[in-house]
């Protein structure tokens, strides 16, 4: 078994209890983000505190709540800087010259083929010499798995020193990091790690001899530069994980940029991320020299096997009657309502449950272990509709939604149609090519701007649905 020396809980269930504990994002060696500043009221409908949680949390839910591997339609883009560099994808985890113990602790894990990102991550990540690479992939696509691999096989375990560092933004996501590279190590003896996380203290003058270190950007700047309980420059690999949430992390970035330095010119560099915007790309560029680029392209099928419709409603009374008629209508397999508040939704659960329909809620005022638990018993069908926020806009998988109720359109911080939470939402039904329908319940105004943005933006109608109209709303079931 991978020795984990932090003395932290190594065990899913305890991290979770840890997750009650502590209020995230927690990581204290991260200077404290002032509050976004809020959009001026309007008046609407969305006008009250939106629901939103920090990126790591939601990153955090995610990994913590997710049953398997995403499978994606999408294909993987790669650009490399040097076009003779010798690139090929793997069919078979036994392609690629691991020890016998690693490999055996790969196929433990369950995992009996590469996912996609890590077809075309692993023989980069793994070829002589070294290559720098920058990734990006959705969540739970497999990238934890394919850098944890890299970093167990890169380990040379007669080397007492540590040798591989991996930066996460924040306590929880290392310990999760950790996890994955104690299964997937659990027959390599030799190889150790420790956590670089607050609460981890170690005596003055102590050098340490694990070979792997995983830690948050402030700890591990404080132990390899103030306190020197190792060394920078003996670091091979050093790879950055869920770089989004990292830059939402404030300070991090300075941090990570301050560690870069202290690298050797020939450590290897790992970058990782679910999304490439210009910030994201601006800090890849500054810390990974001469990169090969590989990123999944965008999905932009996933709408086609949905049926999307608006329905004209005035007052959240109306919206109310909507959804009632549409329970009435329609053969629903489970439905899930997305409120732009807490309060919509709260609202919306309270009026349902009175008329004696089973649904639950999931806002971000949860903690991490309840709102896991009541997605859990959504997914075993203990309640047919789920009301919730944008908390659970992206990530998570439940195949028997049939139906997606936009109870507020969803809007950007400027009050612009917020097209990329649409696709996201919207793709919570329909997946693995069953129909789903999608229906957007909007003032006449909204109608003519947000809606509009959204039909523009995708280039596919928005039908007008009457539901009222009993005949209209059982055509949907066809
Ligand atoms: N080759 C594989 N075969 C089967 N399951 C896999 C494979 N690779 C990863 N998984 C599983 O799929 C899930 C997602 O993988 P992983 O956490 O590596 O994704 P990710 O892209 O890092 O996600 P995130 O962006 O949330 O960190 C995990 O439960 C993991 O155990």
């Amino acid at each position: 078994m991978l020795k984990s020396w932090a003395g932290k809980a190594t065990e899913q269930d305890v991290l979770v209890k840890k997750l009650e504990e502590v209020s995230l994002p927690t990581d204290d060696d991260a200077p404290k983000k002032a509050p976004e500043p809020k959009p001026p009221s309007t008046g609407s409908s969305v006008s009250q505190e939106e629901d939103q949680v920090p990126k790591a949390e939601a990153s955090l839910m995610q990994k913590i709540a997710r049953s398997k591997l995403v499978t994606s339609k999408a294909e993987i883009e790669v650009q490399r800087q040097d076009p003779f560099s010798p690139l090929h994808s793997i069919k078979s985890f036994d392609d690629l010259n691991l020890t016998p113990k690693l490999l055996r602790g790969v196929y433990e894990m369950g995992f009996n083929a590469p996912s996609k990102i890590q077809e075309t991550a692993l023989p980069i990540l793994l070829a002589t010499p070294p290559q720098n690479l920058i990734a990006q992939s959705q969540s739970g696509t497999g990238k934890t798995a394919a850098f944890v691999l890299a970093m167990l096989s890169r380990v040379n375990p007669d080397n007492n020193f540590p040798q591989v560092l991996c930066l996460s933004p924040t306590y929880e996501l290392a310990i999760q990091t950790g996890e994955v590279a104690a299964k997937m190590g659990q027959f390599c003896d030799e190889i150790k790690l420790r956590y670089a996380v607050r609460g981890e203290e170690l005596p003055r003058g102590h050098k340490l001899t694990e070979h792997i270190i995983i830690g948050t950007p402030g700890k591990v700047l404080d132990w390899a530069t103030k306190y020197r309980f190792f060394d920078l420059s003996k670091i091979t690999v050093f790879v950055l994980d869920e770089a989004d949430v990292m830059i939402a992390t404030q300070g991090h970035q300075d941090q990570s940029f301050r560690i870069r330095k202290h690298l050797k010119e020939n450590c290897q560099i790992m970058f990782f991320s679910a999304t490439y915007d210009d910030e994201v790309m601006q800090f890849a560029k500054g810390i990974v020299p001469n990169p090969v680029l590989i990123r999944l392209k965008r999905e932009e099928e996933s709408l086609d096997n949905i049926q999307q419709y608006y329905v004209i409603c005035d007052s959240k009374e109306e919206k109310y009657q909507s959804i009632a008629n549409i329970y009435g209508g329609i053969t629903i397999g489970q439905a899930i309502i997305f409120c732009h508040t807490r309060k919509t939704a709260s609202w919306l659960t309270d009026s349902m449950t009175k008329d004696g329909h089973a649904v639950a809620l999931l806002t971000g005022e949860l903690s991490v272990e309840d709102r896991i638990n009541i997605l859990d018993r959504f997914r075993v069908g203990k309640e047919k509709v789920l009301i919730t926020t944008n908390v659970l806009s992206r990530g998570i998988d439940v195949e028997q939604v049939t139906i997606v109720v936009n109870f507020d359109l969803p809007i950007d911080q400027n009050r612009q149609a917020d097209c990329e939470t649409y696709l996201h939402r919207i793709g919570r039904t329909g997946r693995f090519g069953k129909s789903g329908i999608a229906v957007n319940l909007c003032s006449h105004a909204e109608m003519q701007t947000t809606l509009k943005q959204i039909q523009d933006h995708f280039g596919k109608k928005i039908l007008p649905l009457n539901t009222d109209d009993s005949d209209e709303l059982e055509r949907l079931n066809d």
